[in-house]
């Protein structure tokens, strides 16, 4: 691939929010409901799934650099900073625009790995976002999403920078629109890897598919289940104790989700209030966060058309 157009300057405007010095926010997403209502032959499931952003994010910050190198500042303990999805997404900016422009990328992790926040695939996108931003490179949204693929099925949709609901393996995006809502959102204290659940011979994988229209209703109502929450309840038990707190709040009324593959689950409320109300009483073990819900992505006006 190589990019069509230099990108014009920006508008002075958003050249005073975005530049080399601001943090670039990394939103969390929540899976509304998630149907896997497949697999394709190379082992990859087929879904039906809702995402939403989310007010809880990690940020990046960028520093050009003299050489060629893409340097992560600060590695995550136990990821090998060259696996890690910052510099692949970085690296892979790189190699379609044809150019050898050093990075150091610093990174403030907040959201936690295996949670099925999509944490990872966030920071990528956001680094494909921001780098094409700051190096001028002109990749539309379209190029920037076939680049955001193969790194992982979930960093598509941080690149289309809407609610999306999705097909596919998670890269058929289309727009929608969701009422305002908080959410809580609970971390039980394991890291669940994607893989596992994917893998599981007790998986159900063949939800029959649904309707557009039924689906923006569904939701709507609360309704919508997510496939992979079963085994992951039945592999990781906390996932199942951490859903049962939930249930058993008189204010959450029903409306809970465990979110991607977990670990984190969630609780759906009209207002924020009543979020920080069932908060206050979690277990001391947990982490939880209030969040509202985002219409979009906080980086979307760096999304080129
Ligand atoms: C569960 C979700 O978070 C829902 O949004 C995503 O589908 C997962 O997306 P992700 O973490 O970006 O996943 P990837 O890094 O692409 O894949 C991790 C592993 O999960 C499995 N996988 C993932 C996505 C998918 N649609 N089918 C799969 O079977 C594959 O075994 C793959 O090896
Ligand atoms: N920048 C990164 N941040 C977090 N994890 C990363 C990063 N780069 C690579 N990884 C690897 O990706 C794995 C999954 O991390 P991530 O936080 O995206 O999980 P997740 O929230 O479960 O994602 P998903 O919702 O997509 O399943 C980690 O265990 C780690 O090995």
């Amino acid at each position: 691939m190589s990019f069509k157009t230099p990108a014009p300057l920006p508008d002075p405007q958003q050249a005073m929010r975005w530049n080399w010095s601001t943090r670039y926010p990394a939103p969390a997403k929540l899976n509304l409901f998630l149907h896997v209502t497949g697999q394709r032959v190379d082992g990859y499931h087929t879904l039906q799934t809702l995402f939403r952003f989310v007010a809880l994010y990690d940020t990046l910050r960028f520093v050009p650099r003299s050489d060629d190198r893409v340097v992560l500042a600060n590695p995550i303990p136990g990821v090998a900073p060259e696996t890690d999805l910052t510099v692949r997404a970085a690296e892979a900016l790189r190699r379609a625009a044809g150019i050898r422009d050093g990075v150091t990328i610093h990174l403030l992790k907040r959201l936690p790995m295996g949670g099925g926040l999509g944490g990872g695939s966030s920071d990528a996108a956001t680094v494909l976002l921001a780098l094409n931003y700051l190096w001028r490179l002109g990749a539309s949204q379209a190029e920037l999403q076939t680049l955001a693929l193969p790194l992982g099925a979930d960093v598509p949709v941080f690149v289309f920078g809407q609610s999306a609901f999705a097909e596919g393996v998670g890269e058929a995006l289309s727009p929608v629109a969701l009422p305002p809502a908080w959410y809580l959102i609970l971390h039980p204290g394991v890291a669940v890897p994607t893989a596992r659940i994917f893998t599981a011979p007790d998986l159900t994988r063949d939800t029959p598919p649904i309707e557009a229209r039924a689906w923006a209703d569904a939701m709507v109502r609360g309704v919508g289940t997510n496939d992979l929450e079963a085994v992951a309840v039945a592999l990781y038990p906390e996932v199942g104790v951490a859903l049962d707190w939930l249930r058993a709040q008189p204010e959450t009324s029903g409306r809970i989700r465990m979110t991607g593959s977990g670990a984190c689950v969630f609780a759906v409320f009209d207002d924020e209030q009543t979020a920080q109300a069932v908060q206050q009483r979690l277990p001391a073990a947990w982490q939880g966060w209030v969040c509202a819900g985002l219409d979009q992505h906080p980086l979307h006006e760096l999304i080129p058309v």
